[in-house]
């Protein structure tokens, strides 16, 4: 008893009772209908381009209609419509991204975004995922991404980011994105994205015990401590100050002293500085941003002596986010090296909340190597 629905009008329908099905069209005849089920959506006015679609009732139907001139409620006022605000923390800066055209943003590194000598791997995946999160349903999450670093990225110029929509089912979504700089592919990520779903529950991940990062200091303090500190030798403390220091947008607390150094492991707190906007999409790109940072050194700690200099750049990262992330709260990175051979460094790595909860599971492959001497003028790379 299938009976079609026609809307004349800009509402969005919400059902809350019964089954309803949109064919595929045409192009897509290969591909199964989606079914709708309780508090889906449907309707013009639930985005700002329009789409013609069928939608066929299986049974009796009741749906809330929402008048289109309340659409904004369904939309959270964060980094992914609001406008620039000033009270917007350094890390929503850096991840916002300028709409270009449909599927494509450009986005920038800011002056006072932390660099180094070429773009921070952290910035492409939390960008990258920025515009992959933007062209997908706010309904569904990221629950993985794969990313690879082809060439190094120029901090001057903007990077393009191209997203293309490989899959939208009605569980799953796939996005694939390419960061762009000079019209050439510099960074690829592909990510997938679910809606909510209740399911099977375990967790054999424990959370080692490491002291609250309230007893720990943090790196600006550890660094007031090496310029100030008496017992350190007068020679030590003018190095220390002579060094480059980068204020990074996240807050990071060592777990363990210098004597661990040697480790292939490290576990330190984190989270983002400033208050975030209440947006789980945010938080994943952030936690994302932030997972580049420190995670790909450690497979170089066994190897560390006095005046080595290193090569360490990310080729590759993954990322599975298990539970909601709060990235304005500590998290505990929990990293380990298993192996270093062939000039690659291998890391895992594990986030774990306070209350010993595991919300993400990581992987990355590094170059690793000794530092060449460089030559008086470096060949540009793009
Ligand atoms: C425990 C307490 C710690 C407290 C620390 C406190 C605070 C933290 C503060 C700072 C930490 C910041 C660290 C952040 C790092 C995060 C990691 C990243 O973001 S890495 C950036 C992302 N990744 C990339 O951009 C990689 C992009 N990909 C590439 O560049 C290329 O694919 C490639 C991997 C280089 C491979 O290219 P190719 O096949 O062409 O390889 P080549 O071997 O030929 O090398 C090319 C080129 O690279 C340079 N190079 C290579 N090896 C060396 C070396 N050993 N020394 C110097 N330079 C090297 C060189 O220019 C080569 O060109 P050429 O052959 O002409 O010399």
């Amino acid at each position: 008893m299938a009976s079609n629905i026609f809307c004349y009008f800009n509402d969005i329908l919400i059902i809350l009772k019964a089954e309803v099905s949109a064919p595929a069209n045409a192009e897509e005849a290969n591909r199964p209908d989606y079914v709708l089920n309780k508090y889906d959506y449907f309707g013009y006015g639930t985005n700002s381009s329009v789409h013609q679609v069928n939608v066929v009732a299986l049974s009796k139907l009741t749906c809330f209609i929402l008048p289109n001139q309340y659409g904004h409620l369904l939309q959270p006022k964060t980094i992914w419509n609001a406008e620039e605000t000033p009270e917007h923390s350094l890390l929503e800066q850096i991840l916002h991204l300028e709409p270009l055209e449909v599927d494509i943003f450009r986005g920038f590194t800011l002056p006072e975004a932390p660099t180094f000598r070429q773009v921070f791997g952290g910035q492409f995946i939390g960008q990258a995922l920025a515009a992959a999160s933007k062209t997908v349903d706010c309904l569904k999450m990221v629950h993985s991404l794969h990313a690879i670093f082809l060439v190094a990225g120029d901090n001057n110029i903007p990077i393009i980011y191209q997203v293309h929509r490989a899959r939208d089912g009605s569980s799953f979504a796939t996005r694939k994105v390419e960061a762009k700089q000079k019209g050439l592919v510099v960074f690829t990520l592909i990510a997938s994205f679910q809606k909510e779903e209740v399911g099977f529950e375990h967790q054999a991940a424990i959370m080692p015990d490491v002291p609250p990062p309230e007893q720990l200091l943090n790196l600006e303090e550890i660094r007031e401590r090496r310029l100030t500190d008496p017992r350190f030798p007068s020679q030590y403390r003018n190095l220390a100050a002579k060094k480059k220091f980068i204020p990074w947008p996240i807050e990071m607390r060592f777990c363990e002293g210098s004597a661990s150094q040697h480790k292939p492991s490290l576990n330190y707190w984190f989270r983002a500085r400033g208050k975030l906007s209440d947006d789980q999409a945010l938080h994943r790109c952030v936690v994302a941003y932030a997972s580049d940072l420190l995670f790909s050194g450690v497979s170089l700690n066994p190897h560390r002596e006095k005046g080595l200099k290193t090569y360490c750049l990310s080729l590759d990262h993954s990322i599975w986010f298990h539970k909601p992330v709060k990235a304005d709260e500590w998290m505990l990175y929990v990293i380990e090296s298993p192996s270093a051979h062939g000039g690659r460094g291998f890391v895992t790595g594990r986030m774990f909340n306070r209350q010993g909860e595991l919300i993400m599971s990581l992987t990355q492959e590094a170059l690793i190597r000794r530092e060449k001497p460089r030559g008086p003028n470096p060949r540009p790379k793009l």
